[in-house]
């Protein structure tokens, strides 16, 4: 099942500022677009808003039907979100909480089957967390606790993903482990994928498309390497940093002392 996104002149933020204005975007089917931008400038509000999560003017559009016209289980069979900052049940096991992403797809009894507990077991081998299976989310160290929220988000098997700053307190192998996850979802289910990321070495490297926001607007759109140049990243980021190229061209971002 491969979900093709839009998003059309979104406008949004909180009770006293619009954060975003007129934002659109597009990801085809099977598509990974990285939202990248100095803090403040949208992106975890842009996320939030195509989640669902928060009130927007403007459209997000799901194979060409509206988000906000589904109803829940269809919305959370559509679109799976991990947010940067989770509010967690830290009393629940890894496993329990984990499955908690299943529950769009539970029948009507709201039980479990052997499918469900095949998906969970599988991706707790992916993340590196067997071991943490059975303890509670209160124990786990920063990392660990991330990479349970990332497998909760990728259980629920939605059409899209939407991951906010997944890499966050991950050493670069866990990092690396989890993005080639996202990918290989893409490549086995046809999974359309959105996630913001501050490392823009590996936004170039995972994401085959960027949207540089800037505050709250579309500063940059395209191929990484057509978005990540060191005279955008110098106005936008007020950095200062070299654009190398790995073997294959993508953009290395090298900060630069001054
Ligand atoms: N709940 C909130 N209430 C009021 N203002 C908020 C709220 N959440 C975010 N903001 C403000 O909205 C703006 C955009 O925040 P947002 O979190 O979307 O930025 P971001 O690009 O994800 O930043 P970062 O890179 O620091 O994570 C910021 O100025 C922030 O202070």
């Amino acid at each position: 099942m491969s979900t093709h996104l839009q998003v059309r002149g979104l406008t949004a933020g909180y009770r006293r500022s619009t954060v975003l204005h007129d934002v659109s975007a597009e990801v085809r089917p099977g598509g990974w677009l990285g939202i990248i931008g100095p803090n403040g400038s949208g992106k975890s509000t842009l996320l939030k808003a195509v989640a669902g999560v928060l009130g927007h003017r403007g459209e997000v559009l799901v194979d060409g039907r509206r988000l906000a016209g589904l109803s829940s289980r269809e919305r959370a069979r559509a679109v799976g979100y991990a947010p940067q900052i989770p509010q967690l049940p830290i009393g629940l096991t890894v496993t329990d909480y984990v499955l908690l992403g299943r529950t769009p797809h539970l029948g009507l009894l709201g039980r479990e089957g052997r499918g469900d507990l095949d998906v969970v077991r599988s991706l707790l081998e992916r993340l590196d967390l067997v071991h943490y299976a059975d303890r509670a989310l209160a124990t786990l160290s920063g990392g660990e606790r991330q990479r349970a929220v990332l497998a909760r988000a990728l259980a629920q098997q939605a059409g899209i993903l939407l991951l906010d700053e997944p890499t966050t307190g991950l050493d670069v192998g866990h990092a690396q482990a989890l993005l080639d996850l996202v990918d290989d979802l893409r490549a086995e289910l046809g999974t359309t994928v959105v996630t913001t990321l501050h490392d823009l070495t590996l936004a170039a490297q995972y994401a085959e498309r960027l949207l540089l926001l800037d505050e709250g607007r579309v500063a940059g759109a395209g191929p990484p390497e057509e978005v990540l140049t060191a005279q955008a990243l110098s106005e936008r980021y007020s950095a200062r940093v070299a654009v190398l190229r790995t073997a294959d061209g993508a953009p290395v971002i090298a900060p630069v002392r001054g």
